[in-house]
């Protein structure tokens, strides 16, 4: 479990809203850079292992908490410089330096120091870093023992995770206030290191959260095999897919899985077999249906999507399945439909468009009606309404086939199980992430299968 789970995530726009809020309440720029300042401080102090320390400071108030944590540093009795890129220029900033006592050095001729805190740039990073400030900050973290960012690394574009150079690796991420997309998105997260929220005293609120531990309920007295989730899925082409995804519902939790389109019974015989039939898809005791993975893409297959489409079924939608539709198929079906595209699927379906990954889920969820689970290194979950869930830090031996096929299959059994579509899409997101990790390195997408029911057992 990350300290991280659960947190709401916001933008730059909606920190500095937040920050205004604030600041009409009574405080003030300086004296929440005076609370930032001091709190960062005090986790260098308390991760720094007594090391000397080396404060970089930018000219914006990321620079400004680096000047007033240098300030506590030093009062607290710890060996510490700071070097800046230029110097202060907003009105907080300049007096969080005037704050500092003590010599202001160049990146250029700026010695390494045990522990680095890296205070050039937060959110308000417009473009991407120079060469002169680039090449010192890249030298000055490679020679630290550790290295901390205030708010995100330097070089990170805080909303959309894009990287704006060659930006060094951290360690440690303070982000302030609340986590940003850059510390989930991909490849900003990459190089924040372990990420903490700092409290600033700052109240956040956002639509949009970090994935988190679902609360899925375990078989009880009253369960048996069709109330614990039934889930349909349909097989198509390459019967290897479907399979995977069945068997992960299987592992996921799920009471009843049935294979739709195959007939002749084989291991594992707990799933069931059956043709695909109008009067199969509609059995009321299904919770979800699941179709597309291994689907095929050829005109044949039309027919069977069109079955499930017509279906008032809860429906999962992957794969193939997604090179078949277009949004609007989508939204004019109604009722409940999830998603799981990854970019390829996701540009076909959607079309390459601008924005964030964050900004572009949302979009596809608000055109097509549907939960939108879109995949990769870096898993965003958009609903119709606005709110999105967001997964970082993937287990990137998850890049094998099949995988794709066992989050259907266990975003299907939670669907089944009847929670709300987006609880659903985030809960097979979490167990398939959680079995993942369990699983370590090199593992296949069956293994992954039969992993998610220990995962599905923490729960
Ligand atoms: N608001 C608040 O109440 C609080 C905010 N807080 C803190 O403030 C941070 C946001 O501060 P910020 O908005 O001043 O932006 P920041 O990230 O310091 O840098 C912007 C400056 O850099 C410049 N610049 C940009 N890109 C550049 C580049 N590549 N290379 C060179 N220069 C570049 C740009 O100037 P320009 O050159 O474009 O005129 C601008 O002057 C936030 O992350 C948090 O740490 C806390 O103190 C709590 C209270
Ligand atoms: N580094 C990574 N690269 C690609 N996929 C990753 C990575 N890390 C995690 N994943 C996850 O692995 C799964 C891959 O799914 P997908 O591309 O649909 O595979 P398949 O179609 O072979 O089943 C997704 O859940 C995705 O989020
Ligand atoms: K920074």
């Amino acid at each position: 479990m990350s300290p991280l789970d659960g947190r709401p995530v916001v933008t730059a726009a909606q920190m500095r809203a937040a920050e205004q809020l604030a600041i009409e309440r009574g405080s003030s720029v300086a004296a929440l850079m005076d609370h930032v300042g001091r709190a960062v401080a005090e986790v260098v102090r308390r991760i720094g292992g007594g090391g000397d320390v080396l404060v970089l400071c930018g000219s914006g108030n990321n620079g400004g908490d680096g000047y007033v944590a240098a300030a506590a540093l030093k009062a607290a009795g710890i060996a510490v410089r700071v070097a800046a890129s230029s110097p202060p220029r907003g009105e907080a900033a300049i007096a969080a330096r005037a704050g500092w006592d003590g010599a202001v050095e160049t990146l250029a001729d700026a010695a390494p120091a045990s522990v680095l805190v890296d205070a050039l740039f937060g959110t308000g990073l417009n473009r991407a870093l120079d060469d002169a400030v680039a090449a010192p900050l890249r030298r000055l973290v490679e020679g630290a023992r550790l290295s901390v960012a205030v708010d995100v690394p330097s070089g990170v574009q805080a909303d959309t995770g894009e990287v704006l150079g060659p930006v060094p690796a951290m360690a440690v991420t303070l982000a302030l206030g609340a986590a940003k997309p850059a510390h989930l998105l991909q490849p900003a997260a990459r190089l924040c290191g372990t990420v903490r929220v700092l409290d600033i005293g700052v109240t956040v609120d956002s639509d949009a959260r970090v994935i988190a531990r679902p609360t899925w309920t375990r078989p009880g007295p009253d369960s048996h095999k069709f109330n614990r989730g039934m889930v349909a899925v349909v097989r198509g082409r390459m019967a290897g897919a479907a399979h995977l995804a069945a068997t992960a519902a299987m592992h996921a939790g799920a009471g009843y899985v049935v294979l739709l389109g195959a007939s002749m019974p084989e291991a594992p015989y707990a799933l069931v077999r059956k043709p695909l039939t109008d009067d199969a898809l509609d059995d009321p005791r299904i919770g979800a249906v699941v179709i597309g993975p291994g689907l095929g893409r050829d005109e044949g297959m039309r027919e069977p999507l069109d079955q499930a489409l017509a279906s008032d079924r809860p429906l999962v939608i992957d794969g193939d399945a997604l090179r078949l539709l277009t949004p609007e198929r989508i939204a004019a079906r109604g009722g409940t439909t999830i998603l799981t595209p990854h970019a390829g699927e996701f540009d076909a379906l959607f079309g390459a468009g601008d924005g964030s990954k964050l900004d572009r889920a949302r979009d596809a969820a608000t055109r097509s009606g549907a939960v939108v689970v879109f995949k990769g290194p870096d898993t965003v979950i958009a609903a119709p309404d606005g709110r999105a869930i967001l997964a970082g830090d993937a287990n990137d031996w998850l890049s094998t086939a099949g995988t794709g096929d066992v989050l259907t299959g266990a975003i299907g059994a939670a669907l089944s199980s009847g929670m709300p579509a987006l609880d659903a899409a985030a809960a097979g997101v979490w167990l398939h992430g959680e079995a993942a990790r369990r699983l370590g390195a090199a593992f296949i997408a069956d293994e992954l299968a039969v992993a998610l029911k220990h995962a599905r057992g923490m729960l």
